[in-house]
């Protein structure tokens, strides 16, 4: 057993998988070998899943059925969404009413009883909690605010019929193509943070519903998911104080202060996503009349790089964008996260179902650096 310890598991493979490739020593993604810049311009988000899901691009008949399925499981039982109320109203973060209202889910599954090692049922399980989700959180969303909930439309594609449940209002081309491709930039990235914790949980063959709740936990620690929230609040920072943004991220550098929204424990250069959502937010500013956001994060970033940030390999990743472009949207900022969920649990399922397939339990060690042979004292002498 080799006694390199390798802290934060950096570098260390543990699996083989086909689902998505990062070279990040020069900004490339695939999934299943289709660039990422290919797939978020040409593909919907429900040929994504398929793709990710199933092996391969659907054919047109093989996509209009798979999207049939997913659409008529996106209603939510009554009991969930009053759970769903009740933690509105006691103002639970959007993140962890959805880890709750996922896990509560699995008491409404049709298929409570399949085995663990019947990956076709795992893979309807997982199909019906990716259609639910946008649900459970257009609701918590809407409830927050006073509001009924608002059916799914099935006749809505899966980026439009989220829009429409959240405004109540189908949403127009730019801005459902928008979010569609946002999700797609989301689906899937090798064995991150929140996948690895999936897949852990999947490892030891527990239920899909106990993966996807695991993973919406590791997704929203700022160091992960959360991030793209964190850059939100931060372009407001800037915006509420007297500084301009140059000013502002030289103090923040001077302070020693941590960008969010930069950095990767894979990518040397700039996320490949993270140059597909700029390209976005600046037709987005263009279109809304409003560069706001676009001005800050354009000049933050050109700072840090001309600071050398960028040479050491700290860049901009998928969350120093995303928030902007949701932002043009009229997305509220605390759903920035939870709306990655819903793209990544896509991307959890799949990396799930593919280790399940020649599984093995994981389990790695510590090096144990506690004291050997103390002597146990009674309670009453200590
Ligand atoms: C979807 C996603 O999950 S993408 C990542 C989202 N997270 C963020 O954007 C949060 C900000 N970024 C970070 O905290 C980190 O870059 C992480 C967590 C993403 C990656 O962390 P790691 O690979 O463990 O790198 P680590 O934390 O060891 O940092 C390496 C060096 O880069 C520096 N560094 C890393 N990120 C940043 C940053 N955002 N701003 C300034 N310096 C940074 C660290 O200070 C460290 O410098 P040092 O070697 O001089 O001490
Ligand atoms: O790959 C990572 O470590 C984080 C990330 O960018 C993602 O999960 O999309």
């Amino acid at each position: 057993m080799s006694n390199e310890l390798k802290r934060g598991l950096e570098g260390v493979l543990v699996a083989e998988s086909d689902l998505s490739y990062i070279d990040g020593s020069v900004g490339k993604l695939v999934y299943r070998g289709y660039a990422i810049e290919d797939l978020a311009r040409e593909a919907s988000y429900e040929e994504v899943l398929y793709l990710l899901w199933h092996g391969e691009l659907p054919t047109r008949e093989e996509l209009t059925e798979f999207e049939a399925r997913l659409a008529e499981e996106r209603h939510v039982d009554d009991d969930v969404l009053e759970t769903i109320a009740v933690l509105a109203e006691a103002d639970e973060e959007p993140m962890a009413a959805l880890r709750t209202a996922v896990s509560m889910l699995s008491a409404y599954e049709p298929e409570p009883d399949a085995d663990p090692e019947d990956l076709d049922a795992t893979l309807r399980q997982g199909r019906r909690i990716t259609a639910k989700i946008p649900t459970i959180l257009a609701a918590f969303d809407r409830v927050r605010q006073g509001e009924e909930p608002i059916e799914p439309d099935e006749s809505l594609s899966y980026a439009g019929n989220f829009l429409y449940m959240l405004t109540g209002v189908e949403p127009d081309a730019v801005a459902e193509e928008t979010f569609d491709m946002a999700l797609t930039l989301h689906a899937d990235h090798g064995l991150n943070a929140s996948t690895f914790t999936a897949m852990v949980i999947g490892s030891t063959m527990a239920d899909i519903y106990s993966a996807v709740t695991g993973g919406i936990g590791a997704l929203s620690g700022s160091l992960h998911g959360g991030a793209n929230e964190d850059v939100m609040r931060t372009l407001r920072e800037v915006d509420a104080s007297s500084k301009d943004p140059l000013q502002w991220a030289k103090d923040a550098r001077e302070e020693g202060r941590r960008i969010p929204g930069f950095g990767h424990r894979v990518y040397e250069v700039k996320d490949p996503r993270a140059v597909i959502l700029e390209e976005k937010l600046r037709d987005l500013s263009a279109s809304n009349g409003d560069d706001t956001w676009l001005e800050y994060t354009t000049t933050i970033e050109s700072y840090l790089e001309d600071e050398g940030l960028t040479e050491k390999g700290i860049a901009p990743n998928v969350d120093f964008y995303s928030g902007s472009v949701y932002d043009h949207l009229g997305i509220p900022m605390d759903m920035f996260t939870p709306i990655f969920a819903m793209a990544r649990a896509g991307g959890w399922i799949a990396h799930v179902l593919e280790y399940q397939e020649d599984n093995r339990l994981i389990r790695p060690r510590a090096r144990y650096t506690g004291p050997q042979d103390a002597e146990f004292v009674p309670i009453d002498e200590r």
